[in-house]
């Protein structure tokens, strides 16, 4: 049995429908009109312990209420629901301790004593033995660097310590499962390395399997080899990472250094579908001269896009080492950012992303 399991999960709202105005507010006191809204609408999912999984969608997907019933807070209104053998709703004692959560936007910690004691406390409520509670306070204490406000009450952290401290205090307990609900939202970069690290190291060293919903798109490409895509309720998307970036990403783009400027290189590829020779425009430079489009070009840069799946990259470093030195060069290849994207525009339909993941998952 996987660790969590679902079959036909949902959860519908009733939500109020109101006419616009002020109107609209003092007639629906007389003559109150519902719909029911499907948050989550049938969603299986199968995750198996030790994964890292992104469950992400555009805002309203259904994300929040899914990890919502995952974690016992919500009633589904159909479907089954298990983790860890439990369901969620009924046995929320039981639950609670086989999982963390971190709420991005909400804290765990009590507001008016030191992260110390809030800790403490929660060791308490969850009955961590001794010598485990020690083990992992020292360890989060120095993988998330909290020497330094572990006597400051929560009201006194700055966000990024607060979010430290709340991940220490989800995983504590050492959960088989954690719930990540926006982990680093809001974040400078130094912190939400800290905090992708940590999680990469709890996975790593303990088998936590983690649960991830996030619109921090480098979250995903840091921490998850799995990808689910939930749009209005329903999964759209559930495979690897890799998978989803093998089939959509395919656009390449070879940056070059040459150590001669190879006037024409354009023509090089004439004779290839989709490439384009592209000069980086940078200014003010004596060795520099002015390219096509008037911008001022560096001579000695060559960046060249290219479809994949029409050509290869040892074929355009061919091609240009024919006809000069290529000192130096790197492939970039499309983030996950940018597929996603094209998935929430609408511009990659379900067909195509559930074909791309088919059997995968
Ligand atoms: N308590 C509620 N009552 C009525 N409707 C709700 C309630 N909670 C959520 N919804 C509706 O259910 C849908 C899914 O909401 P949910 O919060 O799960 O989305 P989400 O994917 O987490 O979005 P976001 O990325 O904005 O957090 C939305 O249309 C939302 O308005």
């Amino acid at each position: 049995m996987s660790l969590i399991e679902t079959r036909g999960l949902q959860k519908v709202f009733r939500q109020a429908v109101k006419d616009p105005g002020l109107a609209g507010a003092v007639k629906h006191l007389f003559t109150q009109r519902y719909k029911d809204k499907y948050a989550v609408e049938g969603i299986d999912l199968r995750i198996e312990e030790g994964e890292t999984v992104a469950y992400v969608g555009p805002n309203g997907a259904g994300k929040s209420t899914t990890i919502k019933m995952l974690s016992g807070v919500l009633v589904p209104s159909g479907g089954e629901v298990l983790v860890n053998g439990l369901v969620p709703y009924k046995q929320r004692m039981e639950n609670a301790q086989v999982i963390g959560a971190v709420f991005g936007q909400r804290t765990q910690l009590w507001w008016d004593i030191p992260v110390r004691e809030s800790l403490s406390l929660l060791r308490d409520i969850y009955q961590v033995p001794a010598d485990t509670f020690k083990r992992n306070m020292d360890i989060f204490t120095e993988l998330l660097g909290m020497e330094a406000f572990l006597h400051l009450s929560a009201r006194k952290l700055s966000l990024g310590q607060r979010m430290r401290a709340d991940l220490a205090a989800a995983l504590l307990h050492d959960p088989k499962i954690v719930y990540l609900d926006e982990p680093t939202i809001g974040l400078d970069v130094a912190v939400k390395h800290r905090i992708r690290d940590f999680i990469k190291e709890m996975n790593r060293s303990k088998g936590t399997t983690m649960m991830l919903t996030t619109h921090d798109l480098g979250d995903i490409e840091d921490l998850c080899e799995r990808l689910v895509i939930i749009d209005q309720g329903q999964i759209i998307y559930d495979g690897k990472l890799q998978e989803v970036k093998d089939t959509f990403a395919r656009e390449r783009t070879i940056h070059t250094q040459l150590s001669i400027p190879i006037p024409g290189a354009e023509e090089l590829f004439r004779d290839l579908p989709d490439v384009s020779v592209e000069r980086p425009g940078i200014a003010g430079n004596d060795s520099r001269t002015k390219g096509a489009t008037g911008a001022v070009c560096d001579q000695l840069t060559l960046s060249i896009r290219f479809d994949r799946f029409s050509c290869t990259a040892s074929e355009i470093v061919k091609r240009l080492m024919s006809h000069g030195e290529v000192v130096d060069f790197r492939i970039d290849e499309p983030g996950i950012e940018q597929i996603i994207r094209r998935v929430y525009d609408g511009q990659l339909d379900s067909a195509a992303l559930s074909a791309a993941g088919k059997g995968s998952a």
